[in-house]
């Protein structure tokens, strides 16, 4: 997708995805990556997500990357927090605490400027991307964070019903994406009748899976 779609839809406060509590999936399954805190956890596309802050409240360093300024500033703002700001490669760094926002590109960030992660949580963000996005969005994931455990969130719907974003993602794509990974799906949940808005646009059908990835 282009980038000023997002940045439109932020600007306009056209963001359905946005959850007004933590991800029950992240809650539910988060203590089975094993990650002891302070472990340093990236969240690509993170949005303005309260999941970041659930994060930091566990005691991990957090580093979410978001091309929306507007977004970022509302994290740090509802977090009751005041980040610094500085220039980091080609994004923007905000920082305060122990939550980090790289701002910018994710496909511009490398993995100097987003430093060592030792796990990812990955909610909406794959499935943000249309299907030839995703292949290098997969690919640049792994380079920045080649040994590190995942959380992923997805959606799965019949993808000739709906326009996306959000994009179905079939667990088997989820497979042959991680290939050479360890792929263990933890949740496989009926979520149409929660999502009016997609049954309006015609969905018969969706579901919402989580997955725990191991390189
Ligand atoms: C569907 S939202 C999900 C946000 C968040 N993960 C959540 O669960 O609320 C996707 C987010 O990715 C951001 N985004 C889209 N393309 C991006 C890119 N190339 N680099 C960084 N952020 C991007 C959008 O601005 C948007 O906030």
């Amino acid at each position: 997708m282009d980038p000023k779609f997002w940045i439109a839809r932020w600007e306009q406060g056209q963001t359905g995805w946005h959850l007004p509590e933590v991800n029950p999936q992240l809650r539910r399954w988060w203590a089975r990556l094993g990650l002891a805190a302070p472990g340093r956890v990236f969240v690509p596309l993170c949005g303005a997500s309260l999941d970041l802050g659930w994060l930091a409240g566990r005691g991990h360093e957090v580093v979410g990357c978001e091309l929306a300024p507007t977004a970022v500033a509302r994290c740090f703002a509802e977090a009751g927090l005041e980040p610094a700001v500085a220039a980091a490669g080609a994004l923007r760094r905000w920082r305060a605490g122990r939550l980090e926002i790289l701002e910018g590109d994710f496909f511009r960030l490398d993995p100097e400027t987003l430093g060592a992660v030792e796990a990812v949580y990955d909610r909406a963000a794959l499935v943000a991307f249309p299907p030839a996005m995703r292949a290098h969005y997969v690919a640049h994931l792994r380079r920045l964070a080649p040994r590190a455990p995942q959380l992923l969130v997805t959606l799965d719907y019949p993808q000739e019903e709906m326009e996306g974003p959000p994009f179905a993602v079939p667990e088997a794509e989820v497979r042959a994406r991680y290939a050479g990974c360890t792929v263990e799906r933890l949740a496989d949940e009926d979520v149409l009748e929660a999502q009016p808005r997609f049954r309006a646009r015609g969905l018969t059908r969706l579901r919402e899976q989580a997955f725990l990835i191991r390189p």
